[in-house]
């Protein structure tokens, strides 16, 4: 997939909520294969950040663009994939059949629910009810699911979280894919990431 011309922008946004500013004048942009970490204390406006880049909250000020050839006139939200700190499975549902709900829900397939599963190494626990999966299994499976549609921004809020040492490895090995292809990512953290190098964002920061 060619996506060298794909660039991600924020020019001065600032984002309110129940009245109050949480940040202002943000700026920051993104090529194709870019990561870019945002940091900050608890409260500081990461998540807030994520959201607002995938147009779940309206900005106060400035404006997002993502320029992709590939697909002109497609809105922003059709281009992320939000991985938030829920996973978003249906307990009763399958771990096969949850992928499968996404993928048709959320078009332009990627890999196939299975192969996804294998990635993250939950193949063997596919036709278990997702309420079943351990916290761990369930963020995998939920990283599986930015596998199985096809996105070219990743936006990760602590993609990290209650993942063993394998596990994140098995997220960098996916995270590094996603660049290597041309992919971008922008991920809140208060922990390393397991990827090779990336701009920092520090929100909060005078
Ligand atoms: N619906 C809301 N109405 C008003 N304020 C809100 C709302 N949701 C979040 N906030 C506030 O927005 C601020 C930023 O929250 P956000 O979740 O973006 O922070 P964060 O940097 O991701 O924090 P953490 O590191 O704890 O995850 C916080 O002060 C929070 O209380």
């Amino acid at each position: 997939m060619n996506r060298r011309q794909t660039r991600l922008s924020a020019d001065t946004i600032a984002v309110s909520r129940g009245g109050r500013t949480i940040f202002e004048q943000v700026s920051f942009t993104l090529g194709a294969g870019e990561m870019l970490a945002v940091t900050g204390a608890n409260g500081s406006g990461k998540s807030t950040l994520l959201r607002a880049v995938a147009s779940l909250l309206p900005l106060a000020a400035g404006t997002i663009r993502f320029e992709d050839p590939a697909r002109e006139d497609a809105p922003i939200a059709e281009s992320v994939h939000y991985f938030g700190h829920l996973d978003g499975l249906k307990p009763s549902l399958s771990v096969r059949d949850n992928l499968a709900l996404w993928a048709k829900f959320a078009g332009r397939a990627g890999l196939p629910a299975i192969e996804a599963l294998e990635q993250v190494e939950l193949d063997h626990l596919d036709d278990l009810p997702a309420g079943y999966l351990s916290a761990g299994q369930k963020r995998r499976a939920s990283l599986a699911r930015l596998l199985v549609v096809q996105r070219p921004i990743w936006l990760l809020d602590e993609p990290t979280s209650a993942l063993d040492s394998r596990s994140e490895a098995i997220f960098g090995g996916l995270l590094a894919e996603h660049l290597a292809e041309g992919g971008l990512a922008l991920a809140a953290t208060h922990r390393p990431l397991p990827v090779e190098s990336h701009a920092t964002l520090a929100l909060g920061a005078a």
